[in-house]
Order: structure tokens, then C-alpha cells, then sequence
């Protein structure tokens, strides 16, 4: 029995040997031949193997990229493919990947032989589905290695299997950590998508893997758009490449059986359109786009709720893994549901039967267009996509498709055929709360991405009808956006870096270069993350958490406030103290920053002991205790900074500052009220006016008669009070909304939401023309000399000094250059005032 087998064993081994010989010999042939006249797979020297592998799954003809890629990619050749979404990459990269193999003899001992990267979780798993198919009559052994997944198991079994499908991030993970993981042995690497591959912010990763990888290997590069950031990574990845393109034989950059058309549709009215559309094609499969997670969640609980008479499903980078593949598997067994979509759905994926492709939002760029479009009319199959783009849009996305080869025909549709919807989603809204928060995230999304978008030719936030569009989102008021104020705080702290190194010096002035540059880089960073974050592959929620709405607001600003101050202290940590000072001048929220600018101003003229350490524990403890109250945080960084004038003493200083801000800020009313009362008794003419200039400045008099001298001096230095109606104007509204936002409170920014519709760019040149608390700078600024020219500016006693507007406190409080702490007031408001 044993003998027979063994005799089997060894006839098939010797088969084997013979076809590898005879595969070699035609494959040196294969050079000498025309590609188009290989209409057959039999044709190509293939095993029997995968030939049979190959027709169960009823692969018998091959497409136009098989036929060109295989010729090369048999031979063993670095290949740089470029085909059409739908044409047939994956097959064109897993024959010749288990040809190599079978012709190498790999036996499942030897190890790792292959690896194929795709930059989706979905997409990774759908290539290792068509692996499994193509390997099921050969030996080796083939695995997923995606996020999602139990790494520690990975660990052990990685090292067990011959071919290898990952996503870039985890093989990255592997390649860096797992000790089992033997790359040496490679002999085949492809990269699937290479475009997104490096275009996601994989390209460092990709760039350390291609590093740990034996240079004798054969490397594929494939994708339906190629970008010249891959040029780099031909470079690197492979020798003497052979270029592959399907483009010079198609007319359209898009599968030829692909019908598309664009419509003209504003941002207010999309719900009613595709609710419309939905209702119009009920029997068939929709695919629909839209840029950002959180609309895609609430398009979907709308659409489900508002009954249409189909399932909705729905598909984004904030679902868990599970979810997705479920998602994933459900939209591909079921024939006329419908499934919303970010990006994550537009590359690679091969869901079957797909009939309509609807581009709700505007794709961020045309590669992203054609391969969203590309998820129908696959395999010379038919199919239709539809393009919806606001007024403003148009011309320059219509334009820019033309230039690459996409046709497209315009779809008319009255605004009248829509159906009104408003109504019926304020009602959903009204009957569903967490659908209500839905929609609230959703139109920041939408206009937070639009805000971010490069491609400022096509997209404009300013054009949106904010009001118009939050009435289609079901909302009664139009949320705030917070995008707008992350601009003024930028502002703002340029302002703040600004007085910054007037303290600093010239000598300080790179340092504080260097950060704000790494700042704008964060920023940048944050742009392209939103931006690339359109496509929200394998994790990523593209708004991050940095956005909310209703009563969560100020919980949900807290939480941002505190997240920055985290990585603000693990920065802070790193850094010298001139560029901790430079990192809280960028980095804190305004009220932070302007209580820690003393800090820092004194630890930089040495008149504090150690305070960033304190300053970093309070940070710390603020991190760990994201419910603690303003009082409890005030608390802790007196306890910290034990010193009594550089925190508390300045809130009290600020606080009475805000006080007389407030005063000010009636009596420039009343004189107001009085000029204009003034010159209509002027223009009446007579004696009136000298009346009404009497009882106005009667009326002035009683409530000035309230101050003593030195306000009264003060107050008419104080800043514009244009400025504090603003301010005051926001607070009411933030109570009005049942929500309030620290940084807003205390930034002088301009507030949003005002239901006027007013464009934001106007905002924000109104708010550019703000004086924006210069006079607090320049109190910092003066203070800070005062505080240089003394000697030790403070002493503590270690005590508590919460209450630090109260006499015991006074009485423990440290001195300044001697001074006794309401002295120090004093001199300090008098410097805020600008009389020193
Ligand atoms: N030779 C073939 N015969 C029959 N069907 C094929 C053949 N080649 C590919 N297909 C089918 O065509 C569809 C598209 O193939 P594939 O997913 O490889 O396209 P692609 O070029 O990778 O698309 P994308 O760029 O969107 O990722 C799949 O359903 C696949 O099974």
C-alpha cells in the first residue's frame, strides 16, 4: 500500500518535472508571438492545473490586458499595468503568480514564495477569493492578512503559507514585528491599486517593505489609473519594467458598454433626487457614492426610513470589519438593493450585477470618477452612472472628465419631477433623535469636505446654500461649521506665535518657524486626510472625531481640546522650552493658551522653578479626567504651578478685565443710541437736538457716575466693543443651543449659525478685521518684561489657591518684583488696559 503510494508520489513528481520542461520551452516560444492572436487560455503555457481551475470558474477567453500582460508576466518580467476598472487585472496577476510557482516546484514547506498587496480590506479579501480559485488544484497554501484580524495569531502562522494577500498597513505591521515572518524566500510581489497604494499615505510603508524584500524577485504593479507618484515606486520596486497599457486601443478612458450622463443638481436637493431616482429605477441595483461617512450613515437611515420599497445598505471606512464583509457579501448576493458608499466601495471591488452607479457627491478627482463609474459594466458587461454636480461644479468637473477621455451626456430633470421631500425627513428627524444627530454630522461632513477639497476650481463651500441645505437635511436651524472657526483659530494662532517670538527673540524665531511649519503640516495633514479621507479605506473615519453637534457639542470639544493637549505634553516632553512654548502658543485652545503664555514667559526668564514638568502633569491630568469641571482643572494647575500669579492670578486679573469690557461695551450702546438720536434731532433741525443731547448725556452720566476714575480711564482704552457684542451675541446663541464650545467662549471668534445664509468668506474677512484680544497679547507681552527685570517673581507655599480672588488667598499669594498680589493686579490690569 505504502509502496503504491509512494510510486504514485513519485510518477507525478516526474509528470510534473516533465510539464515545468515543457512550460519553460513554450514560454521562450511566447516571445516570438502576436498577443491578439492568444484568443484562448489554452493557448498560453499554463499548467493543466490552473487550466482546470480556470475553466471551472469559466475562464476560458482572455480579455485584452490578459492577453497583453501574460505573455510578459509568464516570462518571469517585472510588468507596469494600466487597464480599464472591470478588464480583467486580477486574473492577469494570479496566473502568472501560481504558474512561477508550480514551475519553481514550491512545496508548502519552502515558505513564503508570493505577496500581493491591495489597499482595501474588501478588495485584499476579493483577490484572495480568486486566488483560492485559481490554487485549488495545486499544493500551496494561501492566507488574508488584513487589519481587523487577531494579530497574535498571525504571528505564529504567517511563516506556514506560500501566498500572501495583504493589505499594505498589516503587511507593514508583519514585515516590522512578527518574528516568524521570513521574507527572504520571495520570489513573486504584486501590488494591486498601486496608484491608491501609495496614494493613501501607504507610500512610506510601501517603501519600507520594498526594502526588507530580496532584490531577485519579479515585482507587478497594477491599476486602472496610474498617477506619477507611482514612477517613484517603479523605480524603486522594479527592474527594467515592462509597460502595459489597454488605453491605446480604447477610445474612453471607461468601459466602452458604459452609458453616462451628468445632471445639474444643487446640494438642497440631492436627498429629493435620489429618493426620486430610487422610486423611478425600483427594480434595479444602485450603487451610490457619497464623499463622507457620516452622510453616508444618515442617507441611509433617511432612505430606510422613508420607505421606497427596497433594502438600503450601507458601506463605509467607520464600519467594523465584520460588518463590512457582511455588507459586502449581502450587496453581492442580493439583485435590486441598493447600497450607499464612500470611497471605500470604488476601488477594485467586483460586486456582481450592479446596473446603476450614482456619483451623489462630486468624486474629489476624475481617477476617483472612473473607478467609482467602474463598478458597473464589468467584463464587457453593460451598465449606466449618473453624475450629479451643483451649478458650481459643472463647467470645471465636466471639463476635466472631457480632457481624459470620459464620455458623458447631459441628463435634464425638472426640479419639479423631485419629489419635495423636507417635510418627511423633518419628520423622520422628529420621530428618530439619533437620526436628527445624523443629519447634524452629515452637513458639517459635506461642507467640511468641500472645504477641504484641493481641486478648488470645482468645489466651493461658499456656494452652498447652508440654510437651504440643512432644511433638506430635515434641520430646523443650520448647524455651526466648525471647519470655519478651526480657520480663525489658525488665525489666531498665528497672532499668538506672533507675540510669541517678541518674547522669544531673534534667537528663538527658527525655532518657532520650525513648529509652525510643522503645525501647517499637521494642518495640511489634516486637509489631506479629510480630503484623501474621502477615500476612507481599512479604518479611517475621515471627519475623525472632530466634529459634533446639539448637546454633544461641548462634551465633543472638550474631548478635542483635551485629545490636542495629550499630544501637546507627549510633544512637549520632547521639545526644548523655547519650542514648548512655541507648541502652546500653536496648539492650546485660547484660554489655555493666554493662562500657560505666563508660564512659559516666566520658565523662559527664569523666574519659575521647573514649570514645564508642572505644566505637563497638568496637562496630563487634564487628559485623564475629560469630565472634570473648569474649577477642578483650575484646582489642579494652581496646585501644580504652586505659584499663585502666573495661573489664578492672571484668571482674576482676566476675569475683571471682562468685566470692564462689559461696561464698555454699555456705554459705547448708549453712546451709540445717543449719536444716532442726535443726528435724527439734526436733521429735524431746531432746538431739539440740544434737548436730546442734555438727556442723553443726562442719561450717560447716571450710569458712568457708577465708575470710579480709574475704570473710567481704563475703559477708554478698552477695545472695540463691536468685538464683545460679538462675543456676547455667541454665548447667547451657544445657550440658545443648549451647547457651548470652550474655545469659541474664549477665542473672540466669529460665530456661525446665525440662519443668515451669509456666505462663510465674509465671515471670515469680518472676522480677519477684528482687533481679536490684542490688548491681551499686549498685556502678556508687558507683563513679561515687568516680570524680566525683577528678580524671583514668585514664591509658593505650596497651598491650595482655588479661590484665588479671595483674602487668604491674598495673603498666601507670591510677590512680584516685590509687589504685594493686588498690587500685581493692579499693575497687571492697568498693562491689559494699556496704561502701564
Ligand atoms: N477572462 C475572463 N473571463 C471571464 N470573466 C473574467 C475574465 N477576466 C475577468 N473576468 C471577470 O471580470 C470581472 C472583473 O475582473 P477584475 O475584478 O479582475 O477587474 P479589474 O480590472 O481588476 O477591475 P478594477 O480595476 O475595478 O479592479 C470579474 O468578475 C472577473 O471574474
Amino acid at each position: 500500500m505504502w509502496k503504491v503510494q509512494r510510486k504514485k508520489i513519485k510518477q507525478s513528481k516526474e509528470e510534473n518535472e516533465r510539464e515545468v520542461l515543457i512550460l519553460e520551452k513554450q514560454i521562450q516560444e511566447l516571445k516570438h508571438k502576436d498577443p491578439q492572436t492568444l484568443t484562448r487560455f489554452n493557448k498560453f503555457p499554463i499548467s493543466k492545473n490552473t487550466l482546470r481551475a480556470m475553466k471551472v470558474c469559466k475562464f476560458i477567453h482572455p480579455t485584452l490586458v490578459q492577453q497583453l500582460v501574460l505573455p510578459h508576466a509568464l516570462q518571469g518580467v517585472d510588468v507596469v499595468v494600466d487597464a480599464k476598472t472591470g478588464s480583467g487585472k486580477t486574473l492577469a496577476f494570479v496566473i502568472p503568480m501560481v504558474e512561477a510557482l508550480y514551475r519553481a516546484c514550491w512545496c508548502r514547506s519552502w515558505g513564503l514564495a508570493a505577496i500581493i498587496v491591495a489597499p482595501t480590506r474588501e478588495l485584499a479579501y476579493q483577490v484572495h477569493e480568486v486566488v483560492k480559485r485559481i490554487i485549488q488544484f495545486h499544493k500551496f497554501t494561501s492566507a488574508l492578512i488584513i487589519g481587523g484580524k487577531d494579530l497574535a495569531a498571525e504571528y505564529h502562522h504567517i511563516g506556514g503559507f506560500n501566498i500572501l494577500v495583504c493589505t499594505p498597513g498589516r503587511l507593514h505591521q508583519h514585515v516590522e514585528q512578527s518574528p516568524n515572518f521570513n521574507v527572504s524566500t520571495l520570489k513573486l510581489f504584486v501590488i494591486d491599486e498601486a496608484d491608491l497604494c501609495l496614494s493613501m499615505g501607504f507610500a512610506d510603508m510601501m517603501n519600507t517593505i520594498l526594502r526588507e524584500l530580496p532584490r531577485e524577485r519579479q515585482t507587478m504593479l497594477f491599476s486602472a489609473t496610474q498617477t506619477r507618484n507611482i514612477n517613484t515606486l517603479i523605480k524603486s520596486g522594479c527592474t527594467k519594467p515592462v509597460f502595459c497599457s489597454t488605453d491605446e486601443y480604447a477610445p474612453a478612458a471607461t468601459p466602452s458598454k458604459l452609458k453616462q450622463s451628468y445632471s445639474i443638481c444643487e446640494a438642497h436637493d440631492k436627498i429629493a433626487y435620489i429618493f426620486s431616482f430610487l422610486k423611478y429605477y425600483k427594480k434595479k441595483k444602485v450603487l451610490v457614492f457619497l464623499s463622507t461617512c457620516k452622510q453616508v450613515k444618515f442617507l441611509s437611515a433617511v432612505l430606510s426610513s422613508l420607505k421606497h420599497g427596497r433594502k438600503v445598505l450601507d458601506m463605509h471606512g467607520c464600519m467594523k470589519q465584520h460588518l463590512r464583509m457582511k455588507i459586502y457579501n449581502l450587496f453581492q448576493s442580493e439583485k435590486n438593493c441598493v447600497m450607499i458608499a464612500t470611497d471605500i466601495a470604488s476601488r477594485g471591488l467586483d460586486f456582481s450585477g450592479v446596473e446603476w452607479v450614482v456619483s451623489l457627491d462630486c468624486p474629489e478627482n476624475v481617477t476617483t470618477y472612473i473607478h467609482r463609474v467602474g463598478r458597473t459594466a464589468r467584463y464587457f458587461g453593460e451598465g449606466e452612472a449618473l453624475l450629479l454636480l451643483t451649478q458650481r461644479e459643472s463647467d470645471a468637473m465636466i471639463a476635466q472628465l472631457c480632457q481624459h477621455r470620459v464620455p458623458l451626456q447631459h441628463l435634464e430633470v425638472e426640479s419639479g419631477m423631485l419629489s419635495r421631500l423636507d417635510s418627511r425627513v423633518e419628520d423622520v428627524l422628529l420621530k428618530k433623535p439619533e437620526v436628527l444627530a445624523m443629519a447634524q454630522r452629515a452637513f458639517k461632513a459635506y461642507l467640511k469636505n468641500l472645504h477641504y477639497m484641493k481641486n478648488k476650481d470645482v468645489f466651493d463651500a461658499e456656494s452652498i446654500d447652508r440654510d437651504r441645505l440643512a432644511r433638506s437635511y430635515g434641520l430646523v436651524t443650520t448647524p455651526q461649521v466648525k471647519f470655519v472657526e478651526c480657520l480663525i483659530k489658525e488665525e489666531e494662532q498665528q497672532q499668538f506665535a506672533q507675540v510669541y517670538k517678541t518674547y522669544g527673540g531673534a534667537a528663538e524665531e527658527s525655532a518657532v518657524d520650525d513648529l509652525t511649519n510643522n503645525n501647517n503640516s499637521g494642518l495640511d495633514g489634516t486637509s489631506n486626510a479629510s480630503h484623501n479621507g474621502s477615500y476612507d479605506a481599512d479604518s479611517d473615519d475621515e471627519e475623525g472625531q472632530d466634529e459634533s453637534d446639539g448637546s454633544k457639542s461641548n462634551d465633543q470639544t472638550k474631548e478635542n481640546v483635551l485629545e490636542n493637549t495629550s499630544s501637546l505634553a507627549r510633544a512637549y516632553y520632547k521639545n526644548d522650552s523655547v519650542k514648548r512654548a512655541a507648541i502652546i502658543a500653536k496648539e492650546c485652545p485660547y484660554k489655555e493658551r493666554f493662562e500657560e503664555l505666563f508660564v512659559t514667559v516666566s520658565e523662559l526668564s527664569g523666574a519659575l522653578a521647573e514649570p514645564p514638568k508642572d505644566y505637563s502633569k497638568y496637562l496630563l491630568k487634564v487628559k485623564k479626567k475629560p469630565g472634570d469641571d473648569d474649577s477642578q482643572t483650575d484646582h489642579q494647575t494652581c496646585q501644580e504651578s504652586s505659584s499663585c500669579l502666573t495661573l489664578s492670578g492672571v484668571k482674576a486679573i482676566v476675569e475683571r478685565y471682562r468685566k470692564q469690557n462689559k461696561l464698555s461695551h454699555k456705554r459705547k450702546l448708549k453712546e451709540r443710541r445717543w449719536e444716532t438720536t442726535r443726528k435724527r434731532q439734526e436733521k429735524k433741525g431746531g432746538k431739539k437736538h440740544e434737548k436730546a443731547d442734555k438727556t442723553a448725556g443726562s442719561d450717560e452720566d447716571d450710569s458712568d457716575g457708577e465708575l470710579d476714575p480709574f475704570t473710567q480711564q481704563i475703559i477708554d482704552e478698552l477695545p472695540d466693543p463691536d468685538e464683545i457684542r460679538r462675543r456676547k451675541g455667541r454665548e447667547n446663541e451657544q445657550q440658545q443651543d443648549g451647547s457651548s464650545d470652550e474655545f469659541f467662549n474664549t477665542s473672540g471668534g466669529y460665530v456661525e449659525g446665525d440662519n443668515s445664509g451669509v456666505h462663510i468668506k465674509r465671515k471670515m474677512d469680518k472676522r480677519k478685521r477684528e482687533p481679536s484680544n490684542r490688548e491681551e497679547d499686549k498685556f502678556c507681552k508687558r507683563l513679561h518684561v515687568e516680570d524680566s527685570d525683577g528678580a524671583e517673581s514668585c514664591s509658593s507655599d505650596g497651598g491650595s489657591d482655588q479661590d484665588y480672588g479671595s483674602d487668604s488667598d491674598r495673603a498666601r499669594g507670591s510677590s512680584l518684583h516685590g509687589l504685594s498680589l493686588q498690587q500685581q493686579e493692579d499693575l497687571a490690569l492697568k498693562l491689559l488696559m494699556g496704561t502701564s
